[in-house]
């Protein structure tokens, strides 16, 4: 259990910039999430945490202690990468006992804490298996005994589960999750995959080109995108083009969206006075088409639907141009709406309004 505190990293290879600039304080115990697509960083910032990668500038500490200089394996880390990193050669015990092997640790200990770990994660009867022998995420539930059974100050993971089919991957969230909370161990955990982030986070750092975008609890990120990026890329979003229009007397903030007047939340001012709307699928209301639109309403015509029991997701083409995704659940759900019926939606007062030169 440590608290991590990166200061300015900057890393470049060449004079290709690939860190910006990355402070952030993660306290004791939590678990830290590194969301962003591919090449913006995310693994660069791990290994620069590991130690594997030297920042151009800036300083990582440990609690009190600057690990900056500190070799790899003096940090104390537990790592657990996609591809598992076993190896194939030892059993399942001798992969776990690996760690408590190199610092020289008595037998009986040894014996003690792999069997404990073995069983945390459910591989109890699996020790003298090859891992040759093993299923992926059985491999995976043996990389993470192996990174926790030391005790490390940090948990570090590279994309875990990304090898695996998506219903263990929904099981395998939980099984990390868990130890990660019975065992209090900091984690930092790097994931392309939103939903993963969402799920399992304390807190996620939305990354963009080597900074860090947004960084907040799952549920601020989600509700409160500061940015159309973290608007777009985490949850799916329905961004169209918005003009202000003032906010009357101090109350909610107005826009112009395709000719209808939509009140909401601005996020930030935009230099340029170009605005996006955001609008989440599950917060646009959808109804048949009975007379004009009235104010916070576009119409439309159903392009596609899919029911999906306790969901429908509508993709309805505006009459103004543009498509919006919105989604109905439960008894809603079953409306009679089908597909190439006419419309109408509504924005429900919670839409938000980021810089357009924020995506
Ligand atoms: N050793 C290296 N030499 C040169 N460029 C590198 C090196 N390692 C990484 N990069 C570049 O740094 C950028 C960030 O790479 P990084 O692997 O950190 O991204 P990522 O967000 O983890 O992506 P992915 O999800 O694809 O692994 C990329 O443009 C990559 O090509």
């Amino acid at each position: 259990m440590t608290e991590l505190r990166l200061d300015g990293i900057r890393k470049s290879y060449g004079d290709v910039e690939v860190l910006k600039g990355i402070s952030r304080q993660i306290p004791n115990g939590a678990f830290f999430t590194l969301l962003g697509p591919s090449g913006c960083g995310k693994t660069t910032l791990l290994r620069v945490v590991a130690g594997f990668v030297r920042p151009t500038a800036g300083s990582v500490h440990f609690a009190s202690e600057d690990v900056t200089d500190v070799a790899p394996h003096r940090r104390e880390i537990g790592m657990v990468f996609q591809d598992y990193a076993l190896f194939p050669d030892k059993t399942v015990f001798e992969n776990v006992a690996y760690g408590l092997r190199a610092r020289g640790r008595p037998r009986e200990e040894i014996k003690r804490k792999v069997g404990e770990y073995l069983e945390r994660v459910g591989l109890g009867s699996l020790g003298d298996r090859s891992p040759t022998a093993l299923s992926g995420g059985q491999r995976q539930r043996v990389a993470l005994a192996r990174a926790l059974v030391i005790g490390p100050r940090v948990l570090l993971m590279d994309e875990p589960l990304s090898n695996l089919d998506a219903a263990l991957r929904v099981q395998m969230r939980d099984v990390i999750r868990s130890l990660q909370i019975e065992t209090r161990t900091t984690t930092i955990f790097v994931t392309h995959d939103q939903e993963e982030a969402l799920a399992m986070s304390d807190q996620v750092a939305v990354m963009k080109n080597g900074r860090i975008d947004q960084c907040g609890a799952p549920d601020d990120v989600y509700r409160n995108p500061q940015t159309a990026y973290v608007a777009g890329f985490v949850g799916s979003s329905n961004l169209l083009p918005a003009r202000p229009v003032g906010n009357g007397s101090g109350g909610p903030d107005r826009f112009d969206v395709n000719g209808t007047l939509v009140s909401g939340r601005k996020m930030s001012d935009a230099e340029d006075g170009r605005y996006l709307a955001v609008a989440r699928p599950e917060n646009l209301g959808i109804r048949g088409a009975s007379g004009a639109p009235g104010e916070g309403e576009l119409a439309g015509r159903i392009k596609s639907l899919q029911f999906q029991g306790y969901r429908t997701s509508y993709a309805v083409t505006l009459d103004g141009g543009g498509d919006v995704n919105v989604e109905t659940f439960g008894e809603l759900a079953v409306a009679p709406l089908a597909r190439g019926d006419e419309v109408i939606i509504s924005f429900n007062g919670n839409c938000l309004f980021v810089p357009e030169a924020s995506r």
